[in-house]
């Protein structure tokens, strides 16, 4: 699904990643870790062709992200869910049509969809709120909107950066467990994380592999986590 290959990635700053080489499985679930800055937002771009490596492969379903075109890459991100770390609403749009976006994009007949859209609303606990503005909603609910806007095309994969950022512990249990329940569908889920509680609470529902990027390269971490 999704190949690196040796990849680096450097900017006017430096190199930020280098020699890291992965194959995300099917149905596999991934937390990804390491310091502040050290470069998991940049790992995720380039593992959906937001951001291409200086040097190395990145594969996509198949395809080298350098060799897609428009057309390929609006394939592509349909079939990859992101789940933005600050959200990234359109303030001025309700919820139900900021979580509809991506079928607008995509030209589907989003009155068509309008029952799924209510059960993956429903699914998410926010049918209460979904007519309300992203400024009204708590940090809870946006980042449960932002995860239902990242499934509504029902992606194969799902990345999530700092997901439960700025929740509390009993939300980001309640997101937790609904990427939980997207990973036993059948989603390959990955989420960046600076927080290594909620790893562990992961570990006892979900086979999961822990990646810590550190030093510009990625590791696999230990089970002392
Ligand atoms: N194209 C670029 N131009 C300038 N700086 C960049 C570029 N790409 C990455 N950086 C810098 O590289 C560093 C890594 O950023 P990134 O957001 O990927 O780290 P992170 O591990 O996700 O951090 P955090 O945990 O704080 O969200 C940052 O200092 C960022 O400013």
């Amino acid at each position: 699904m999704i190949e690196l290959d040796n990849l680096a990635y450097s900017y006017g700053g430096g190199e930020l990643l280098s020699e890291i080489s992965l194959r995300l499985a099917p149905g596999s679930f991934h937390f990804l870790t390491g310091p502040s800055g050290a470069g998991k937002t940049t790992f995720l771009k380039l593992c959906y062709g937001a951001l291409v490596p200086t040097s190395g492969d990145v594969t996509l379903f198949g395809q080298d992200v350098r060799s897609m075109g428009r057309n390929d890459m609006a394939l592509m991100r349909r079939r990859i869910g992101v789940v933005h770390q600050d959200c990234q609403f359109l303030d001025h749009l309700p919820l139900v049509e900021n979580i509809a976006l991506p079928l607008m994009v995509s030209g589907r007949d989003v009155a068509a969809e309008a029952q799924n859209l209510d059960d993956l609303i429903a699914w998410c606990g926010l049918s209460h709120r979904k007519h309300a503005l992203p400024p009204e909603l708590s940090g809870g609910e946006r980042q449960r909107a932002a995860l239902a806007r990242a499934v509504i095309m029902s992606p194969e994969v799902i990345l999530a950066d700092e997901p439960t950022g700025n929740v509390d512990w009993e939300m980001s249990q309640r997101l937790l467990q609904l990427l939980v329940e997207l990973n036993k569908m059948g989603k390959t889920v990955m989420i960046a994380t600076h927080d290594l509680a909620l790893i562990r609470a992961a570990k006892s529902r979900v086979q999961t592999r822990v990646l810590r990027i550190a030093n510009r390269r990625l590791h696999l971490a230990g089970a002392d986590l």
